[in-house]
């Protein structure tokens, strides 16, 4: 006899027992109370015999049940997430019965089958998921669990290979689902030691891809290949005996697009970007608190890290005392700034506690990289040293297909001998080719690229000009030469 079977009889009983309890109001009295007392007794015994049947069928049965409640003690099953979310998926195209949810955190409306009882198909061998069938949608949610049946004779196969592949592809469908997220950390006299919110979090709506920032196409194919590689790299770093984890540093001038990569590599990756304020954080301490509290498989960015911390290669050069003046006033900004030190921070991006969470990515940018200490940004903190530079011709190219959708002009000529001649970041020409109007309108977009190339062009050169005036005044015999090319004339 199948599960099924049993249902069946279960459900008929159930319903024969409904039936006498609403027909009983009919009956006097004394007889209502026997029958109550009788379906109750029947019910009892009924859920005896149904156990007892159970446990024979599972006991004859060729058929193996694996159950995954939706709690395990206190904690959420994170397995049971990753099933509900595999058989949900499963053949939704094919399906008739949808449901369809925008649960937290979910980027869109995601369609799931509702169908109690799912059947899945793994290297030729049939299995059948249900979803707990005593339970309904309205039943506490402590309730809920999966139910795997399978033929016994699978029972190696489905248990190892097929179980991984559930908890795979469900945890790959969940991340494709999900809404990416920015944080920020919160000033610690805002931490509440009840509720950890150390960091403050909105969605992640910044559209960058890497396919619309304009750089040169081999290095953009180079640090795509190194991202993609290093997030399925996971068994490889284990092998190696190495933390899984990533750093990059961005440096060039603003406006290059060192912050829209950030939020490239977050959307090609899937990962959530934490940004970390090192100028709140108050020691190494807190440094460290706020790097536990961060997910596994996370961009953690410190922007413009020279301006955050005392990371200058000049750290340890021996300044000259200050006056009193100059101490009461340094006095007042140590009170308030960061105390936070550089040893603090390297512990923090490779000492013990960054390996707690797994598949981490360190992104660093600075306008300035000359300034930074060497120490923090060697090979192996810093894997990768993106420079972000001004824009070329080959970057404008790419710029006015994105924005105006042209991939030939016959002003581009003119554009390319004005970018070789003069320079310009990517933020300035990107401004200059953004419609001005509803109606896009290339040549005017281009005319005022080129015009304000051109004024970028005169602008160096002046500032050329009055720089060599400024370091010829400054020789000690410029005005002697002055005055006899003076008195010759
Ligand atoms: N390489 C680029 N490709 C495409 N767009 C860019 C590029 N660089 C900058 N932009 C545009 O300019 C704007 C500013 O860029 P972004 O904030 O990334 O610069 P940044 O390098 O982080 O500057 P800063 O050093 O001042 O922080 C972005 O919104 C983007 O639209
Ligand atoms: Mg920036």
């Amino acid at each position: 006899m199948t599960i099924d079977s049993w249902a069946q009889i279960g459900s008929t009983v159930a319903g024969l027992m409904f039936t006498l309890a609403t027909l009983q109001q009919f009956f006097p009295h004394q007889l209502r109370v026997s029958l109550q007392q009788f379906v109750l007794a029947s019910l009892q015994q009924f859920s005896f015999v149904q156990k007892l049947c159970d446990k024979l069928v599972s006991f004859f049965s060729p058929y193996i049940q694996i159950t995954f409640p939706e709690y395990s003690g206190y904690w959420s099953n994170q397995a049971f997430d990753a099933i509900e979310t595999y058989v949900g998926a499963l053949s939704t195209t094919k399906a008739s019965l949808l449901k369809g949810s925008l649960i937290k955190n979910s980027k869109a409306l995601v369609l799931t089958r509702d169908d109690r009882k799912v059947s899945d198909e793994f290297d030729g061998v049939k299995v059948w998921w249900v979803l707990d069938p005593s339970s309904s949608s309205t039943s506490s949610s402590e309730d809920k669990y999966f139910q795997l049946m399978f033929h016994r004779q699978h029972r190696d196969l489905i248990t190892g290979p097929y179980l991984d592949h559930v908890l795979e592809q469900g945890k790959a469908i969940e991340a494709r689902n999900k809404q990416r997220r920015l944080y920020t950390n919160n000033p610690s006299d805002n931490w509440r030691s009840y509720k950890k919110n150390l960091w403050s979090d909105i969605a992640l709506e910044n559209p960058a891809t890497f396919q619309t920032i304009a750089m040169d196409p081999k290095k953009k194919e180079e640090i795509v290949n190194d991202l993609v590689s290093f997030s399925k790299g996971k068994e490889y770093y284990m092998k190696l005996g190495k933390p899984w984890k990533r750093g990059y540093l961005l440096y060039g001038p603003p406006g290059t697009g060192k912050s829209t990569m950030v939020a490239a590599m977050a959307n090609l990756l899937n990962y959530d970007i934490y940004d970390l304020e090192l100028t709140t954080v108050k020691n190494n301490t807190e440094l460290r608190k706020l790097l536990t509290e961060t997910s596994s498989q996370s961009i953690i960015v410190i922007e413009d890290i020279d301006c955050s911390l005392d990371v200058t290669g000049e750290r340890k050069k021996q300044r000259s005392k200050p006056n009193e003046k100059e101490k009461e006033k340094e006095d007042h900004v140590n009170e308030n700034t960061s105390k936070v030190t550089l040893s603090g921070l390297l512990n923090f991006i490779d000492g013990t506690w960054s390996a707690c969470g797994t598949g981490r990515i360190f992104v660093f940018t600075t306008n300035h990289v000359n300034k930074l200490d060497p120490a923090l940004i060697r090979r192996g903190r810093m894997d990768m040293h993106i420079e972000l530079s001004y824009c070329s011709f080959e970057g404008f190219k790419m710029l006015a297909e994105n924005y105006l959708d042209l991939d030939s002009h016959e002003l581009f000529e003119k554009i390319g001998i004005l970018f070789k001649e003069t320079k310009m970041t990517p933020a300035d020409v990107a401004e200059n080719l953004m419609p001005k109007r509803e109606k896009k309108d290339p040549d005017s977009c281009l005319e005022s690229l080129i015009q304000a190339l051109e004024d970028a062009k005169e602008k160096a050169k002046k500032e050329k000009t009055t720089k060599i005036w400024k370091e010829r005044s400054k020789k000690p015999y410029a005005s002697l030469i002055k005055k006899r090319w003076l008195f010759q004339a």
